[in-house]
């Protein structure tokens, strides 16, 4: 069994008459880049708040290195690194000045310190900045040095929550290359968001939540599974009889027809032939047919079953 980093038990917390957690739990592994995914209000950055300390909560337990998480566990929050959502970092001082701040936060001695600085200036790609101020700098440079500021010290358990808001897709993608590598370098990661897209490429296992609660966990693929839903086929058809709508009805894994505007649409659950009996069917009936495709369930889709909405409503 891997070594649990943070573990959380029925986590309750209450912002006066609003439950803005609900009996959370939740368990992030060593190694792991853990996704923390929901819509906007559903408790990620409360949650985050209370794991590092930073919150008081109604009830619950939280232990981080298999310790309880106080406001004064020092050494464990030694070993953390927080970005969080709003830039923060001193107008008026440098690049490097605010990264070597923070990092001085941490690391006492200077000669370490300026090597980390480096380490990070080079790690988020800053090197032609080093000597600018933050206003000068665009929204993507802005967020790798929050970043920056945040990594420096080589924590071992790094919090990001929705570093890529606003950003371009060209400093986006430095972003989730980034965070890949400093897990492979060893950190294990907590990233929260609300874009599908980048959880499902960086993430080892999800948690799913929306109004404080968790609905689900897992891997990308054991939450796909939870899900009714296997692939999505369409199939352009210009003619199919009713008793053929039918027959595909009937067949097995096959849990919604629609066919409208010539286009026949079939959605599965699990099964393994699901293409070839629709189209071995299609073919013995002799309905002629033109473009096919067939799509496996996204995120999106487990997000839609489980919470009934789109993520980003
Ligand atoms: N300091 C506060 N006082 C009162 N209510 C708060 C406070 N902070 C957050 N909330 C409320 O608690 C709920 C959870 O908010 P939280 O910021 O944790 O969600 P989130 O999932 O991080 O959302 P987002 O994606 O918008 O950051 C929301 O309904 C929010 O309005």
């Amino acid at each position: 069994m891997e070594q649990s980093i943070i573990e959380i038990k029925n986590l309750v917390k209450r912002y006066k008459d609003l439950l803005a957690l609900d009996h959370l739990n939740m368990e992030v592994r060593k190694g792991e880049v853990f996704g923390l995914l929901g819509p906007n209000g559903s408790g990620k950055t409360t949650a985050i708040n209370c794991i590092l300390g930073l919150l008081s909560y109604d009830k619950g337990e939280i232990r981080v290195f298999g310790k309880p998480m106080e406001a004064d566990s020092y050494e464990s929050k030694r070993e953390i690194g927080v970005v969080m959502q709003n830039v923060a970092v001193f107008n008026e001082l440098t690049v490097i000045e605010n990264i070597d701040y923070f990092c001085g936060l941490y690391v006492r001695d200077k000669k370490e310190r300026k090597r980390l600085v480096e380490e990070a200036v080079q790690f988020v790609e800053l090197e032609e900045f080093r000597k600018f101020y933050p206003p000068k700098l665009s929204g993507g440079l802005l967020r790798r040095l929050n970043i920056a500021c945040g990594i420096a010290h080589k924590p071992k358990l790094i919090f990001l929550d929705e570093p890529t808001v606003a950003v371009d897709p060209q400093s986006r993608n430095k972003i989730l290359e980034g965070i890949l590598e400093l897990n492979r370098q060893g950190a294990t990661v907590v990233y929260t968001s609300h874009y599908m897209e980048e959880v499902e490429r960086i993430c080892s296992r999800i948690l799913i939540m929306d109004k404080g609660r968790p609905l689900a966990t897992g891997t990308k693929e054991e939450l796909k599974q939870m899900i009714k839903m296997g692939e999505k086929i369409t199939v352009d058809v210009s003619d199919l009889k009713r008793e053929e709508l039918q027959a595909i009805r009937n067949m097995q894994h096959v849990f919604q027809v629609d066919y409208t505007d010539g286009k026949l649409y079939v959605q599965c659950s699990g099964g393994s032939h699901n293409l070839v009996n629709v189209l071995g069917y299609l073919s013995e009936r002799e309905v002629s047919f033109g473009r096919v495709y067939s799509e496996l369930p996204t995120l999106n889709d487990v997000f839609l079953e489980i919470t009934g909405k789109q993520l980003r409503d």
